[in-house]
């Protein structure tokens, strides 16, 4: 696949991957980006969309939660159809809903084993550092556990120190965008295998859609290729069959 620089997106699948950096470095670019790659590529995706921004062709978008959670599951490692969760309401039935959604997605995966990726954006908000929650706990378990029956995860946050640790330190490849916070460089040093000066002077000089991108013991600055808005137009659920 193509996001800029040329990545086999076999290479991904089943793990973790991480998205981090300060707010406008282009996080939510190299998601979508990323993202449309891997359905393309012939993954599904359940994009978890607290801002209600991503728009992928070819997915359902679900903002009505009157939908079963398990039909919408099964839509997804049978036909293989990407899902966007729009979590914008912020409200119990969408958070009620998503508990039920990632419960299924649980105990079906291990019946389909579809290799499937969740995107967490916001990660910080369904994970956070030191705090438990139903959601947390089911994110959790498929971070920790999901390998098997085919869950990748890809996490996106601007706030790296809030984010779970025991799931954040699964991933096994970063896209490092810029950060300032020493709390957050702090976070970056401990993923990366270089010197802290180094960790400090090259994150620095990142542009906005450069990052640090880290996999199999390799640091390497990227450019991410922008993603075209304009080619997107997600179905409503309401097509569900
Ligand atoms: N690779 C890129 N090439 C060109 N422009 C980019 C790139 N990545 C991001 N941008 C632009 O920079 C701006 C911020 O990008 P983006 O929304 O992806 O950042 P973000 O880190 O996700 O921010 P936020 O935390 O506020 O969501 C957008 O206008 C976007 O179009």
């Amino acid at each position: 696949m193509d996001l800029g620089f040329p990545l086999n997106s076999s290479e991904l699948v089943r793990k973790c991957i991480a998205i981090l950096g300060i707010r406008g470095s282009g996080k939510s670019n190299t998601a979508k980006i990323l993202g449309k790659e891997l359905i393309k590529d012939g993954f599904p995706l359940v994009v978890i969309d607290p801002d209600g921004e991503y728009d992928f062709q070819e997915a359902l978008r679900i903002e009505d939660f009157n939908l079963d959670p398990e039909v919408a599951v099964k839509d997804v490692l049978e036909r293989k159809r990407s899902l966007i969760i729009d979590m914008n309401e912020w409200n119990d039935e969408a958070f009620n809903f998503l508990f039920k959604f990632l419960d299924s997605l649980w105990n079906l995966s291990k019946i389909y084993r579809t290799n499937v990726f969740l995107v967490i954006e916001e990660a910080h908000e369904f994970i956070p550092q030191g705090e438990r929650t139903k959601i947390s706990e089911e994110i959790t378990r498929l971070a920790l556990r999901g390998r098997k029956r085919g869950i990748g995860m890809i996490m996106i946050s601007q706030r790296s120190a809030r984010v779970n640790k025991d799931v954040l330190t699964q991933s096994e490849v970063y896209f490092l965008h810029k950060v300032v916070h020493p709390a957050d460089l702090k976070v970056y040093r401990e993923i990366l295998p270089l010197k802290a000066k180094e960790v400090a002077d090259v994150v620095k000089s990142l542009d906005v859609g450069e990052a640090l991108f880290y996999m199999n013991g390799r640091v390497e600055k990227v450019k991410i290729r922008k993603y075209d808005e304009s080619t997107t137009n997600s179905q409503f659920a309401e097509n569900l069959a």
